[in-house]
This record gives C-alpha cells, structure tokens and sequence, in this order.
C-alpha cells in the first residue's frame, strides 16, 4: 500500500543565483507582477477529507486537499521533470520566492531530497498516478488551474467552485523518447510508444496557451532567467511569450521525433507523405556566402540524426568561429575523406577536393595531397580520416608550398576524427584562426534534403562505394590490376567533384580534376592541364558518360596516353567511346553507376 502524505516544510538552502541565462531568453525582465485572482475556496477546505483510490491494483490514501487558494494569496508552481537537472536550484529558488510547489512523483520525491517542500499532485487531484504513469496529471485540477483566464471572473468563478488553485508557474520536460529509441541496440516498439509523453505535452501546451498568466520553462537554462524574472516588479509579456514560442517548439520538435519514428515502425520507407524536421539553432554566423547576407548554422534534431555524425556534430577545438562558407567546405571535405579505407588526406578548395592522396605513411600522403594542386590548397581545408598525431602535426605547420618552396601553406580548417594531446597543441601552434575541428563519421542510409524555390527535395545519400561497384571491361585491352586500383580510386574522387566531373589519379594519388564546367570536355581538358605528363599510363574517371567521343574528350584523353577510362556507359555513342579506345589501346570500363553532383 503506498500511503501518500503531506510534504514536509523543511527550510530550504539559499538559492545561488548564479547561471548564465539562455541566449533566446537573455535579456533583461525586471518584473513580475503575478494577476492571481483572489477567489474563495473555503469549500474545498471545509470539504476535502481523505480519499481511497484503488489503482494499478494498488489502494492509496489521498490526504486533504492542499491546493493553494488564489485567496491564500499563495502562489503556485507545477513542476514535473524527466531530466532534473538543475531541479535542487529551480526548487529552492521558487521555495525562497514563497511558492507553493506541486509535483509529479518522481519529481516530488528529488524536491524532497533537496530539502524543498511539495505538495504531491495527487493530493489535489485525489487520484494517484495511474495506469503506469500513463495518467497522472491529466485532471482538471492540474489544467484547470493552468488554463483558467484571470481576466475572466467566470473562469475564476468555476476554478473556485470546483476548489481548483491557479498555477503561475509550469516547469515541466519531457519522457527522453530521443534517447531511448535511439539507444544502442534500439528498444522494442512497445517500450517506444510507452516513452511518449502524454501529459507532459499537455501541460506544456496549456501552459504556453495561457501564459499571459502562466510562465512556461521547458529548459534549465531558464531556470535562473526565470527566478530573475519573478523576483522582479515588472510583468513583462515579451519574456512570457518568448517562453511560450519555446515550449511549443519543445513539443513540436519533440512530436515529430515520434511520428517519424512511428513511421520507420510501421512504414520502413523514407519518404512519408508528409514530415516535420526540427532544427535547433547552433550559432549564428557573421555572414553567410556573402557580407550583405544574414546567416545561421542549425543542427538537426529529427531522430534519424541523434548521434549522427558530420559536421554538424563536429568539435571545435581552437580557431575562429565557423563561418557559413566553412561549413560547406568542411562538409565535403569530411564527406570525401571519411569514404577511403587506408590513410587519407583530401585538401577542399570550394566545396572540390584538389587535392587527394591514400598512403601507408600519413605524412606522405598529406604531401602528395598538396602536392596535386598546391596553389587550390593554399586557404584550402585539410581532412584527414585518421588521427592527427604529433609528426602530422608538425608537418601541417612546417609544410611549404611547393610553388615557391619557401611560404608556410596556410589553411582554414584541419579536420580530422582524433588528435593525440601533443598533435593538437601542435596545431594549435600553427595560427589563432586555424579552425580545428574532431567529427564523427557520418552515418550511411541518410536522407539528404536540399532546398529549391518553394520546396525541398529528398533523396538517399549517395553511399556507393568502388566496392559496391562493377567495373566491366568492355574495350579489347584489359586494365593491370593496378590500373584498375587507380580506376577505382579516380572513380571514389570523382563521386565528390562537382558535376560535370572528370578526374586523373594514379598511385592512390589525385592528379588532376575539373569540375563543374557545364561541358565535359572542358572538365577534361582542365584535369589534363593540371595533371600534366603524369597523364600518361594514369587512370581517368568520368562522373557521368561521355556523349561525344570522336575528336572530343575520350579520344583526347587517348591521344594524351592516359592508360584507362572509367565511365558510366549508357550513351547512345558508347559504341564511339569503344572504338576510340580500341584504336589507341586503352582500357575502357563501364560501371553503369553515375556519380552527378549538382
Ligand atoms: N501522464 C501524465 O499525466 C503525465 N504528467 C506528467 N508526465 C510526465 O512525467 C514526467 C515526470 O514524472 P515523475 O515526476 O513522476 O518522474 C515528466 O516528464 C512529465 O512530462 C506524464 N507522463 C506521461 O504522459
């Protein structure tokens, strides 16, 4: 039998006022007139003797109901929390402020663990927590009081003649449905439907409805602003509605995690008729692709990205603070470089790698990646897919540019997915503004959504991989076996080059690329130029079929000795590509898989 009583009335701890509020709510609120109105309920204190419930196949005694009478002049605060941290500080604050404070069970039972004096819902609404929690605050002694206009005597008049306290607070989070069905090895569908919050939301959204009268937090980090707020003289409805546009975004973003959750339950597939994605702010950025434009970084919240890797999620350990250009350019940069098994440097110059290089040495492999374009490299942003350690380190800040032999390179962003202690004070070393970042691989199996005039578009990730991949000789000669290894690294380059994308490797090494030239011949042409006499005998992918091959870039690419030709295949003048090919003796291989990167 569980038997429920009274809170006690221990004295609280002083309260340190001490936190920074959140940026969103920062700003100074120097008041707090509270319109309780001052209503009888000398019925319910005449009336309200103990009760006996049974639930759950337990009985409860519920003591005498002790909701504050608006006429108490008492005022009141609801706090039901699944993440409690900073609750001992909120708790305390609100006692010290004279509030009476009503709880939920688990939340009531951590007040009292502070110290802090709670009366127990139940003791307003006469019903324990019921059906496994399903149902403990949805009463309208709890909404009543939430909800009830001040300005409206009838409503004041209804909550006094039912014996229902107004509240002035709501503190109130919600079940961790993110973490629980994202947690490792996932949880079974009925443990997911149990983890979402009903009465929560619901107090939220009563609260955030009616907070002309009624304070919603949904954060901790408002805990402080708020008990600034209410230790004020001053009402101030811009502070209440900021509150209020926070916890309806709470609730939002917090709905469309379970609905697309529920989706991928029931559905499997990743293009529901219709879905929300909650962004959260990150930073706002001086600027974005230009001075004149406004920018801002957010990070997406959906479940699919909890935990998930990429630039987002990167940690930024030293340097100037990320701009909108940044991000771009260390997305691919980080995209690139995450998608090579051996040890791999990939230098990004405006969102294309110029420099790409794999090898058993780390540090050679950093060279060859300068090395390949070194005046595209010099501001670029250098990835690597294993850890930075000292040596790297040292080598990255000594490192001179190979045009001149004497200028130190410089670069925006190393981005790496570890640094060892020494290689990160090293780095360091190098300059104030060398933004060095730590992130995590990204997940494969993403839905990437790209924004058009007046709409968004949904695709899959493009994750195909050389592996994922056949490469079908289709010309007379065959390639070496390294020759294929170079097809197949000029062909994982290629997949992160701008369309239209051509690009020359050999050695696990990228010689030369063109991009993003609206015709493909140029793209060769320009891969051509850059690569130089190392053209001969090296490997050339092509994101896409050739369409001419005649006097055009397949058989310029043969009569300039490049070795062998991956392409898609699938034009109608395949045939040409084929013959031009067997003509000069180069291997010629089909994969039937394009890479265009819009
Ligand atoms: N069912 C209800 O009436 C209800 N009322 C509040 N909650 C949630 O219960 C949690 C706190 O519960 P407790 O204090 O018992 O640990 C909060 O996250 C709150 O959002 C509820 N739980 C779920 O819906």
């Amino acid at each position: 039998m569980l038997s429920l009583s009274a809170a006690p009335t221990t004295a609280a701890p002083a309260a340190k006022l001490s936190r920074v509020p959140s940026a969103a709510l920062h700003q100074k609120t120097t008041s707090a007139a509270f319109f309780s109105q001052k209503v009888q309920l000398n019925s319910l204190r005449s009336s309200c003797s103990a009760i006996k419930s049974m639930a759950d196949s337990q009985t409860i005694s519920v003591p005498k109901n002790e909701q504050q009478s608006p006429a108490s002049g008492k005022k009141q605060a609801l706090i039901s929390l699944s993440d409690r941290k900073d609750l001992a500080f909120l708790g305390t604050g609100l006692q010290q402020l004279g509030y009476t404070i009503v709880s939920t069970g688990g939340t009531a039972s951590a007040l009292e663990g502070a110290g802090v004096s709670v009366t127990k819902v139940e003791q307003l609404t006469h019903f324990p927590e019921m059906l496994d929690g399903r149902v403990k605050t949805l009463h309208p002694h709890i909404h009543g009081g939430i909800l009830a206009r001040r300005d409206q005597k009838h409503h004041m008049e209804a909550l006094s003649e039912h014996g229902i306290g107004s509240f002035d607070v709501v503190v109130v989070n919600l079940y961790p449905f993110y973490d629980k069905v994202t947690s490792t090895g996932g949880i079974e569908f009925e443990d997911g439907i149990e983890n979402i919050d009903i009465g929560g939301p619901a107090m939220i959204r009563a609260a955030a409805k009616n907070h002309k009268d009624v304070l919603i937090v949904v954060d901790n980090e408002d805990y402080l602003g708020l008990l600034e707020f209410l230790k004020g003289d001053r009402d101030d409805q811009q502070f209440r509605r900021k509150l209020a546009w926070k916890a309806f975004q709470h609730c939002a973003s917090y709905d469309s995690a379970v609905s697309e959750w529920l989706w991928k339950q029931t559905m499997g597939d990743k293009f529901p008729p219709s879905f929300t994605v909650p962004l959260e702010l990150k930073s706002s950025l001086r600027y974005g692709e230009n001075p004149h434009q406004n920018a801002a970084f957010y990070v997406d919240k959906s479940i699919s990205e909890v935990n998930a890797g990429g630039i987002a999620t990167a940690i930024q350990h030293h340097g100037k603070e990320m701009s909108y250009n940044n991000y771009l350019d260390a997305d691919a940069a980080w995209n690139c470089v995450s998608e090579f098994q051996n040890p791999t440097c990939v230098i990004v110059k405006h969102t294309n790698p110029c420099g790409v290089a794999s090898r058993g040495d780390i540090l050679e492999a950093y060279r060859l990646a300068v090395k390949g374009d070194p005046v595209s490299a010099f501001g670029g942003i250098v990835a690597f897919n294993i850890e930075v350690d000292e040596a790297l380190a040292k080598e990255i800040r000594e490192f001179r540019s190979p045009t001149d032999g004497e200028t130190r390179m410089f670069y925006e962003i190393v981005v790496a997915p570890k640094y060892t202690k020494k290689g990160l004070e090293i780095l360091r070393g190098k300059s104030k503004t060398l933004r060095i970042l730590e992130a995590k691989s990204n997940e494969k199996g993403k839905l990437s959504l790209r924004q058009v005039g007046g709409g968004w578009l949904a695709q899959d990730s493009d994750d195909l991989t050389p592996q994922d991949i056949q490469f079908n000789v289709v010309s007379d000669k065959s390639p070496a076996e390294s020759e294929l290894q170079d097809a197949e690294f000029a062909w994982l380059c290629a997949k992160h080059v701008k369309s239209n994308a051509i690009v020359i490797a050999k050695n696990n090494c990228m010689l030369g690329m063109g991009s993003g030239q609206p015709n493909r011949l140029e793209s060769l042409r320009i891969s051509m130029r850059k690569a130089g006499d190392e053209v001969k005998g090296a490997a050339l992918a092509s994101d896409a079929f050739f369409p001419f091959a005649w006097n055009d870039a397949v058989e310029e690419a043969c009569e300039a000795g490049i070795g062998v030709i991956a392409e898609p295949g699938g034009s109608i003048r395949d045939k040409d590509a084929i013959e031009c090919c067997n003509k000069y003796g180069v291997s010629l291989l089909f994969t039937n898989v394009r890479h265009f990167r819009h």
